[in-house]
């Protein structure tokens, strides 16, 4: 079975709509038509509009950073599916490590998230992964099966492979300190086993990308590991010709 390698830059909060426009400028000659790799930039509320227009009928895809799981109402702060879909964004990133940590996101806000994203037609990015104090008392597996279990809850078993799931240990966002390769394909090979536990079809069609520190110097080893199908690079996907090196390195 072939999954089409997924690259998502997750810009964070970085970019005015200027400073989005630049990088489309720069990216667009670089991957704009690469058909083998699907590319998406995530990217803040504010220059959505500017980056969805700039990018339309290239490969170069738009990802909101953050969705609520209600249809509408008082929700100060929030935005709705039907907003994002409005803005004619791909899809967006839900259970970022940052969204736990700093604005209390949590498995049960995920698992009401995904399947909300899924009826509007959007691709979700899910994210999860383990602190290193986690990893170090041998808890990987225990959080990760948590996270990818409580999430994808109430996903229907047909459309578990309509969500990427990204594993991104928490340890290496953002440090410069990359899972090395076994590290990386066991995780992937975990959540992927996890998915295939509901239904092995789509445990086979899942894509899993690796998060953390991925850069253009270690893409290329990262991204040819079984169970690796993509990548969710942060710093490295804030420069185009760098984002595009990671994206060459998902090419065949
Ligand atoms: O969403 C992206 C990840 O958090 C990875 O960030 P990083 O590539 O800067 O380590």
């Amino acid at each position: 079975m072939t999954r089409t390698p997924f690259v998502a830059g997750n810009w964070k909060m970085h970019k005015t709509i200027a400073e989005a426009e630049a990088f489309v400028s720069g990216a667009l000659p670089l991957v704009g038509a690469i058909d083998d790799v699907q590319i998406g930039v995530c990217v803040p509320f504010p220059s959505i509009q500017a980056v969805v227009d700039s990018t339309r009928g290239s490969s170069l895809q738009v990802y909101a950073q953050n969705v609520h799981w209600a249809e509408q109402g008082a929700y100060t702060g929030e935005v709705s599916v039907a907003m994002l879909d409005e803005l004619e964004v791909a899809g967006v990133v839900v259970g970022h490590s940052e969204r736990r940590q700093f604005f209390g996101e949590t498995d049960a806000d995920l698992r009401k998230k995904l399947p909300v994203i899924l009826a509007a037609g959007l691709e979700p990015i899910f994210c999860v992964g383990e602190t290193e104090e986690q990893r170090e008392a041998g808890e990987t597996e225990r959080v990760l099966r948590h996270q990818v279990q409580e999430g994808l809850h109430d996903v229907a078993d047909g459309d578990l492979a309509k969500v990427t799931i990204a594993y991104e240990p928490i340890w290496a966002i953002g440090t410069g300190k990359v899972a090395t390769p076994e590290q990386a394909q066991e995780a992937c090979a975990f959540v992927r086993a996890l998915v295939a536990a509901r239904d092995a079809e789509q445990g086979e069609q899942v894509r899993i990308q690796y998060g953390g520190s991925v850069k253009p110097e270690n893409a290329a080893e990262l991204l040819a590991l079984p169970d690796v199908d993509g990548a969710l690079v942060g710093g490295a996907a804030l420069d185009p010709a760098s984002f595009a090196a990671i994206v060459e390195a998902a090419r065949a």
